[in-house]
């Protein structure tokens, strides 16, 4: 369905090379996205040549950006159709992964992806972000914490940073133009124990631009955060 030839150019370009196994994967993963998508909302990137750039690469980005030590457990907040940890996990199988999001028809998507990709050991949990960082399960529990396309900075940190335990990640993909929001999370970043560590900017190979911001999980979170959502959007940390 796919151009894997395409897909593994632009992969080697991220410095990913990948084998027929792994670009079979990735074949695999778009047909089952389009085919569970006409009958549930997954995306709305349908187009196989999109889905390689704007699902496939974008997500594989995040490998550029920080390198998960061998093993560690990765949670994806609010993963939606798997993006990125799925494609991150075709790529570096030894990652421990959890899928977490609050719509639970993405999560009958997932482990049926899961299944299908060789990726059975997948934790697909239904939750808010803010639920699972007060229980006792999640909290603090992750190497790496991760998300696309969820929420503002400020907001994303204080659903990822209390999932994240001391001395691990937190790594969120953006659009290109983070500058401004970047300054708009770096007290609420601070107030949940973390630090920025370093942003990776790059271009897709469509041209659009993409910033992943790392942020390092230096102390604790206090048992303050996360608060309920509607608290967080009626006093956002600043
Ligand atoms: C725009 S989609 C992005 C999905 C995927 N990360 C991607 O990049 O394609 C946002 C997803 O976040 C989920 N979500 C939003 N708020 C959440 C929360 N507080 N906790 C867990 N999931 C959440 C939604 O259900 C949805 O699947």
């Amino acid at each position: 369905m796919i151009d894997k030839r395409m897909l593994a150019e632009y992969a080697a370009a991220l410095g990913l090379p990948l084998g027929e196994a792994e670009l079979e994967r990735f074949d695999r993963y778009a047909e089952l996205l389009v085919e569970w998508n006409e009958r549930m909302n997954l995306t709305a990137i349908t187009e196989p040549g999109e889905i390689v750039v704007k699902h496939f690469v974008d997500s594989l980005t995040l490998l550029r950006a920080y390198t998960p030590p061998v093993g560690a457990t990765l949670v994806d907040v609010g993963t939606g159709a798997g993006f990125p940890s799925v494609p991150v996990k075709i790529v570096r199988p030894d990652l421990r992964v959890t899928l977490l999001d609050s719509l639970n028809k993405r999560l009958v998507f997932l482990r049926e992806l899961s299944a299908a990709l060789g990726q059975e050991e997948n934790v697909c949990v239904h939750a808010r972000a803010e639920e699972a960082g007060r229980q006792p399960g999640h909290r603090e529990q992750y190497a790496l914490a991760t998300a696309r396309a969820v929420a503002h900075l400020r907001e994303l940190s204080e659903y990822c940073l209390p999932l994240v335990r001391v001395g691990g990640m937190f790594a969120a993909l953006k659009g290109g133009d983070v500058d401004v929001e970047l300054e708009e999370s770096r007290r609420a970043v601070e107030l949940l124990g973390g630090k920025i560590d370093r942003i990776e900017r790059l271009e897709l190979p469509d041209g659009s631009r993409r910033a992943i911001i790392c942020v390092k999980k230096i102390s604790q979170t206090s048992t303050k955060y996360p608060r309920p959502h509607a608290k967080m959007a009626k006093n956002p940390l600043a």
